[in-house]
């Protein structure tokens, strides 16, 4: 099990997560308490692993600017959470995530439409597009499953929730962002036991 953590903004975070085990950080280039500057996402991700996923979040952005991030920041994946259609996730040169918003069974007919790398489902209540710390009826998934695609699971995970979400969903991936944060700050004692967590339930 991969896990993600989300809305990174500062070096020593990034270098917490991946000691305790994170497979990707995520940096918000969208409308966050989260976002970051170009400038300052290119000096992190440039002293982190080769290997680690560096995902670049964007909501509806120009093709361009998304294209222009990637070059300039070291960024490896592209994530969209806006209203991006199958043909705007399809040809960039790295791979894409595209995040769905699951409400009802009927959202979940989307994942069909889309031929990207990894499916994001995500809560779509909240002030911004993502980001809001609010958890999806992840039975839904449970009963209807995502055959052939790999799912990351977010919206409103915490150290508390995921062991049960992972039981019942059996993602590809996990991702947080609220849920590893103290007074709106990332929290290094939540990355690690979230990460523990997933390790723990990996092991039953
Ligand atoms: O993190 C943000 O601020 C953000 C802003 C705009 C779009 C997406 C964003 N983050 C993504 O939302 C999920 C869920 O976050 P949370 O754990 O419920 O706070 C997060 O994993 C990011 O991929």
């Amino acid at each position: 099990m991969k896990v993600k953590i989300c809305g990174i903004t500062d070096l020593e975070t990034a270098l917490a997560s991946v000691e305790h085990g994170a497979d990707a950080l995520g940096f918000v280039f969208a409308d966050s308490k989260r976002r970051i500057t170009i400038d300052r996402a290119k000096e992190i991700i440039g002293v982190l692993p080769k290997d680690l996923l560096k995902i670049g979040v964007f909501v509806d952005e120009q093709r361009e600017m998304i294209e222009r991030i990637v070059d300039e920041t070291g960024i490896n994946v592209i994530q969209l959470h806006g209203n991006e259609s199958p043909a705007d996730c399809a040809s960039f040169s790295i791979p894409v995530i595209k995040a769905l918003s699951i409400e009802s069974a009927n959202d979940l007919l989307k994942v069909d439409e889309y031929e990207c790398d990894y499916l994001l489902l995500d809560s779509p209540k909240g002030k911004y597009r993502g980001g809001n710390g609010v958890a999806f009826d992840w039975g839904l998934l449970a009963d209807q499953k995502v055959e052939g695609k790999k799912v990351i699971l977010a919206g409103g995970l915490t150290c508390e929730n995921v062991g049960g979400a992972i039981q019942l969903v059996q993602p590809y991936m996990v991702d947080v962002s609220s849920g590893v944060e103290t007074d709106g700050k990332k929290d290094k004692e939540k990355i690690k036991g979230f990460i523990n967590e997933v390790t723990k339930e990996e092991g039953k």
